[in-house]
């Protein structure tokens, strides 16, 4: 794909909430940039990296001003939030308003009229740092739920652009979506793009139905596919493409990844380190209340109980990366989490062997594919998540065949990764039959198990995911 930044503009450029790095303040006092966290930064990446294009975006950190720079071949354009923003626009609308309501309302939305005032006013400031930085005619490409406004906003500002849109969280039931009040402006805010994308068909229909009954457009009804067959809503003279298109890893340089002898090494050293236990779980999830950690928390604890698990043979290793610590509904959940974490360590661990291993904090990348290497089952178990690319990264570290995935089926991934051992995670009596067969699955089974898992993530990358978006999409050279 040829496209590049020059003195003219960008012609082509990711539009994001986050910078594919944050700033992050030492404890000295000293800024430096950090990876940001979550699946966008790390599905969009690469994709990026290989089309030399331009990225806009928030530095994580309110009323700080930074000039446009490069960062490994990437342009990355800051986006200024001030204080009140990140409170009314990130915390609020986007993650208090939106985030639960797409997510099936797991937790009650908040609907605040200074919020969605706040979201506007940042919709409409990205859209005029894409507008000054593109190229004519370039192809823009926006990403997920904090930016619905932009493409509409941005054909207001610049006709000449090509322009996509990705969610990549679940587009909800209709029924639930009628709740927004301004459930309107959001729909006409996306039908500003030439194509809408979602992880899945499903998300594709209901908003089809909504281009129809709220914003009054012709919308077709037949099914839409997985990466082909988009449905069309008919907007003045332009027809708006929405398909769906899961997201993806980049599995290739993962299983490259996993197999070096160093990262081998510490896989080894880790189970070591956890004192050689026959059999090691693990989760890695931001602390989010979507992830279903406290479920499987509590299916474990269950299971030690009962005896059916023996905490001197396994062990549990929960990464939770930190995620929106301002947000109310996360600063209980850690409370609950941490409260269920200790209880469970209280009643079955012993002087130098915890029965779990929580780590509130990032790991570095290399240590996270050592800990999938090492990992016996992986539990995934959210209760509604747009894909959950960790359920993909796991077996693309699994070239051994090896190793287990429990998986939810409220996870976007479910819809592929059919060889998973697959959970309700609100049938807690399902979870707990599901990690036990796991933990005790026939070698053979579970190899074959595995097998049908690394070629499904091996053959659906990150790279194919983009280029069925951007080929639907048109407009950008390949
Ligand atoms: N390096 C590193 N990556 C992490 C850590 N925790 C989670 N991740 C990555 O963050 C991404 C999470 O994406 P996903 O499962 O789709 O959930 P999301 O957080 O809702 O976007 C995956 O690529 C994980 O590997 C961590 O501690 N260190
Ligand atoms: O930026 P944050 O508020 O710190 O949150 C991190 C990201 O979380 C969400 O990730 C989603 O995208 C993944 C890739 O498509 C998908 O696998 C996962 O199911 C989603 O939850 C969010 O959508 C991003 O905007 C955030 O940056």
């Amino acid at each position: 794909m040829a496209a590049s930044s020059t003195t003219s503009g960008a012609d082509f450029v990711v539009v994001a909430n986050r910078l594919p790095v944050d700033l992050d303040t030492q404890p000295d006092g000293e800024r430096r940039w950090k990876r940001s966290p979550g699946g966008l930064v790390t599905a969009l990446e690469p994709v990026l990296r290989s089309n030399d294009g331009a990225w806009v975006g928030w530095t994580g950190v309110a009323d700080v001003d930074v000039d446009t720079f490069v960062e490994d071949g990437l342009t990355l354009h800051p986006v200024r939030l001030s204080a009140a923003e990140v409170t009314e626009y990130y915390e609020g609308f986007s993650n208090g308003t939106l985030w639960p309501l797409y997510h099936d309302v797991v937790a009650t939305p908040e609907y605040h009229r200074h919020w969605w005032n706040s979201y506007v006013q940042v919709n409409q400031r990205f859209a005029e740092a894409t507008a000054a930085i593109a190229a004519q005619g370039a192809t823009v490409w926006v990403q997920d739920y904090q930016l619905q406004l932009v493409p509409k906003m941005l054909r207001e500002l610049r006709p000449d652009l090509t322009i996509g849109f990705f969610l990549h969280i679940p587009f909800p039931p209709v029924e639930l979506f009628m709740q927004l009040p301004w459930r309107t402006e959001i729909v006409q805010g996306l039908l500003g793009a030439d194509l809408i994308g979602f992880h899945l068909p499903g998300g594709a229909q209901n908003f089809l139905y909504l281009s129809r009954r709220l914003a009054g457009q012709p919308a077709s009804r037949a099914s839409v596919g997985v990466r082909s067959r988009p449905g069309t809503v008919e907007v003045g003279d332009r027809t708006v493409r929405v398909g769906a298109f899961p997201i993806s890893i980049d599995s290739g340089q993962l299983d490259e990844l996993s197999r070096r002898p160093e990262v081998q090494a510490r896989a080894a050293e880790i189970r070591a380190e956890l004192g050689n236990p026959s059999r090691i779980i693990l989760g890695v999830d931001r602390l989010d209340y979507t992830k279903g950690i406290d479920n499987r928390l509590h299916a474990l604890h269950e299971l030690l109980a009962e005896g059916r698990i023996d905490a001197d043979e396994t062990v549990m290793v929960q990464l939770a990366t930190p995620s929106r610590e301002n947000v109310g509904l996360y600063i209980k959940m850690r409370e609950g989490i941490e409260q269920q974490v200790g209880r469970i360590n209280g009643d079955w661990s012993k002087v130098g062997r915890p029965a779990v291993h929580y780590l509130h904090q990032p790991v570095p990348r290399e240590e996270l594919v050592a800990l999938f290497v090492a990992a016996d089952v992986m539990l995934v178990t959210p209760v509604r998540d747009g894909m959950n690319l960790v359920a993909k990264e796991y077996p693309a570290c699994r070239g051994d065949l090896g190793g287990a995935l429990v998986l939810s089926e409220f996870a976007g991934a479910a819809a592929e990764l059919k060889d998973a051992y697959m959970v309700n995670p609100h049938d807690l009596d399902g979870v707990k039959d599901a990690l036990v067969a796991a933990l005790t699955q026939d070698p053979t089974e579970g190899r074959r198990r595995m097998r049908g898992l690394r070629r499904q993530v091996l053959t659906h990358d990150v790279d194919r995911w983009a280029r069925s978006f951007l080929d639907s999409l048109g407009g950008v050279e390949q």
